[in-house]
């Protein structure tokens, strides 16, 4: 079941600004996980192709991407951070935890970031309309995917310790 995994992989996942990196942060912190921002990795080995400007960013190079992570991946302890989470392979991930965040909150952060116009209005309507859930929902079995609510700081350590508490008990169920 855990493909010799001797610690869980984790997907943090959700639209841009629900608060992942803040989570990841954390939680690679507290549980000495690697933290994989895939946006840094994407850019570090240089998997952007030409700016796409209808959504104002770059066209990912999905299969290059793949091939990178593949070796990171293969002994587990990883919390993977992305906005999108359907073109990993299922078999990567033990866990994957959606963030939401509450549609004015995420208004106000995303325009703080500077973003205006279609990239804003585009990434509020993914969150109203669950899109990123729905394509977890798609990708994973239902049992592995937890949605975590991240409107306010309280909830930060709130969502670590459930992710936390989640890892000590695939420990016991798997090791
Ligand atoms: N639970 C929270 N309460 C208040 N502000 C938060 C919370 N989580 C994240 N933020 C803030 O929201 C913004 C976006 O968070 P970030 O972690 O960068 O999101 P993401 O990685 O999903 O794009 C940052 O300014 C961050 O400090």
């Amino acid at each position: 079941m855990n493909s010799g995994r001797t610690l869980p992989n984790v997907l943090v996942t959700g639209t841009p600004g629900v608060g992942k990196s803040t989570l990841c942060r954390n939680l690679a912190d507290r549980t000495k996980f690697a933290w994989r921002d895939v946006s840094n990795i994407a850019q570090e080995h240089n998997c952007l192709d030409e700016y796409d400007p209808e959504y104002q960013c770059p066209f990912l190079n999905e299969d290059k991407l793949l091939d990178i992570m593949e070796g990171m991946m293969a002994k587990g302890g990883n919390i993977v951070d992305y906005h999108s989470c359907d073109f990993f392979p299922e078999r990567w991930f033990d866990g994957v935890f959606v963030i939401r965040c509450n549609n004015t909150t995420l208004y106000d952060r995303l325009a703080a970031r500077g973003y205006t116009g279609k990239k804003l209005e585009d990434n509020i309507q993914c969150e109203i309309f669950a899109t990123i859930l729905d394509e977890a929902q798609s990708s994973y079995k239902p049992v592995i995917i937890h949605e975590l609510q991240n409107d306010t700081e309280e909830q930060i350590q709130k969502n670590v310790d459930t992710i936390v508490a989640w890892i000590e008990r695939w420990k016991e169920e798997n090791i």
